[in-house]
């Protein structure tokens, strides 16, 4: 596992991967690697834990060879077998304390939240990092929680620096490489996409952009 208090671009984006008919889970963890990402979430909503460790497995061995961390949506068991190096987490998930009495301290984990008080209910919880979203409108997640767009996010980061909550926010929900700058002048730590890099018809290159776009409004 690596270190949690590592270089914070590395924590600059997060990449999920998604189902589509073009790219495997394997091959789109690949892509974004090779564009430069080096955070990913392996999300295999409506598989099975026999298919999804499978990938897991494959998916977890790439991340190693690029330096990468590599987290699994919801399923904390499998990252606890597999010694992913974190989990994220959501309200119809395990809770977080429940989830860091099992994984410990050396496990990151992450929380979605849609309000303040989610997050400072994660950050009670023990969450290491918060998914905070939807930005807009997305077809990646069924049941998706109110758009949050700009003022949403500088509202709850308004609130967290009031409140002295110190965590890493990471943007999600339809968000493209326009988007990143006024997304980092809200104030949140960085961003987590999937469509637009592999909707993208380059996706290795999409990346590439998606990373210096990231680097080029680094604080
Ligand atoms: C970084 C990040 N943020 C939010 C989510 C959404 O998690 P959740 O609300 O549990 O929904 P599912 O992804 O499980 O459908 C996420 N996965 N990652
Ligand atoms: C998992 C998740 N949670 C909120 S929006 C979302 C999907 C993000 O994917 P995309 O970047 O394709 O909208
Ligand atoms: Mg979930």
């Amino acid at each position: 596992m690596e270190d949690k208090t590592m270089d914070m671009n590395h924590f600059k984006l997060q990449f999920i991967t998604h189902f589509t008919d073009t790219y495997s889970y394997l091959d789109s963890a690949r892509m974004a690697l090779e564009g430069g990402c080096r955070w990913v979430q392996l999300r295999m909503k409506h598989a099975s834990d026999e298919e999804t460790e499978a990938v897991a497995v494959e998916v977890q061995k790439l991340c190693r060879t690029y330096g990468a961390t590599f987290l699994i949506d919801d399923r904390v068991e499998l990252v606890r077998k597999l010694k992913a190096d974190g989990v994220h987490l959501g309200k119809n998930d395990m809770p977080i304390a429940e989830a860091r009495k099992i994984l410990g301290k050396d496990f990151l984990i992450g929380g979605t939240a849609n309000t303040f008080d989610d997050v400072r209910a994660h950050y009670e919880a023990g969450a290491d990092y918060i998914g905070c979203g939807p930005f807009r409108f997305t077809t990646t997640k069924e049941k998706l929680s109110p758009i949050l767009g700009l003022e949403g996010y500088r509202s709850i980061v308004q609130q967290m620096k009031a409140e002295g909550i110190h965590l890493p926010i990471v943007a999600i929900g339809g968000i493209t490489l326009e988007d990143i700058p006024a997304i980092l002048q809200t104030g949140v730590t960085g961003i987590a996409l999937s469509g637009t890099i592999l909707r993208a018809e380059n996706p290795v290159e999409e990346t590439r952009k998606i990373v210096n776009q990231l680097k080029m409004n680094n604080e």
